[in-house]
């Protein structure tokens, strides 16, 4: 199992730094690339973090591998094998993207998109080459949560699929195929879940801290262990039935984002980055709230490691 010896990410936000201290960890040239210098700055300082918090998780970090940040595409394009794009999840900005990528590397070089849901065939049409074009979802933080979808659209080839299934499981990540759908598997779940969540919130059903410490202490903790279709055989497809036969129906259906969130944006609160979102943040709490995330999601994961992976 190979890794690429050159890859390169285009778009170094939330997930750009985290995908790059991954596969660099794994032995691969990374360059990573933005329109914004700032975005690239601030991208040096966070892969070096990720790659602190890849340490803290062990495991081989295999010789090589290094990250390198351009401004010029042309340059971190220049010998690649391999793309991932991550620019944000505006369609007409990544096919333009996809399209400018196309137009630098060689006919062999697989692309794949980071989009959180937009269907692969749509992109795909940026290209006058869809066959090389593939979905890549990586969950955040990237370098701390091992599980990638895997989505190829109608054009995709099956050797390209092929081989990123492979360069995922040749980094230690769990690769999971899925049919092309809306949303893909993971942010259709976890949509579904944000949706009540919400919905229970804002209908002032229960509190926020609340609503949080019953998922966290519930649900989370127990679907980290145990996936949902084995919850149904530890629960009983008969209670499943009796629930859900009278409680599915009471479920929030709305399609709307709810005006609880689009006010707090309308009110600049985004959440970490902007200091303020769901939840308050005085100064230094986004940093301290972020290293207790880190520090859990390490532990849950070495704690995992030692159970079956179904
Ligand atoms: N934030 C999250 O939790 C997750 C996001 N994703 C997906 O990953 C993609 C990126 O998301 P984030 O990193 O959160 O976005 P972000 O907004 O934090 O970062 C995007 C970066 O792309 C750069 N950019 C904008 N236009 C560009 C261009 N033409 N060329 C190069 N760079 C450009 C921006 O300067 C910015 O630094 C999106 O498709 C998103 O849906 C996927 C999984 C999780
Ligand atoms: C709220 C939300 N939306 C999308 C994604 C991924 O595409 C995530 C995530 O990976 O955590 C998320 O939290």
């Amino acid at each position: 199992m190979s890794l690429p010896a050159i890859a390169t990410v285009i778009g170094s936000g939330t997930m750009g730094p985290g995908i790059a201290a991954t596969l660099a960890r794994a032995g691969t040239q990374v360059r990573v690339y933005d329109i914004s210098d700032e975005a690239l700055a601030r991208a040096e300082k966070s892969t070096a973090f990720a790659a602190s918090v890849l340490d803290q998780i062990g495991g081989d970090s295999a010789p090589g591998g290094s990250v390198s940040f351009s401004s010029d595409i042309a340059v971190a394009l220049d010998g690649t094998e391999f793309v991932i794009e991550a620019v944000p999840e505006k369609l007409e900005l990544k096919k333009s993207v996809l399209a400018q990528i196309e137009g630098l590397v060689g006919a062999d070089v697989i692309i794949a998109t980071n989009t959180s849901g937009i269907p692969i065939t749509t992109m795909g049409e940026a290209l006058g080459t869809p066959g090389r074009f593939i979905g890549m979802h990586w969950s955040n933080p990237p370098h701390l949560i091992p599980m990638i979808e895997v989505i190829p659209g109608e054009a995709t080839d099956a050797a390209v699929t092929d081989r990123l299934v492979e360069i995922v499981k040749a980094f230690g990540y769990h690769p999971v195929i899925e049919n092309e759908i809306a949303g893909f598997v993971e942010n259709r779940v976890l949509y579904a879940i944000l949706r009540e969540c919400v919905a229970l919130v804002q209908e002032g059903i229960v509190t926020q801290e609340a609503l949080d410490t019953c998922v966290k202490w519930g649900i989370g903790y127990k679907l980290a262990v145990v996936g949902p279709m084995r919850l149904l055989d530890m629960a009983g497809l008969d209670i499943y039935q009796s629930v859900s036969s009278y409680l599915n129906k009471e479920l929030d259906a709305s399609t709307e984002t709810p005006s609880v969130i689009t006010e707090s944006i309308a009110a600049g609160r985004l959440g970490f980055k902007s200091g303020g979102g769901m939840y308050d943040y005085a100064e230094g709490d986004v940093d301290a709230k972020r290293a207790d995330i880190v520090a859990g999601l390490v532990a849950v994961r070495k704690a995992l490691s030692a159970t079956t992976p179904v």
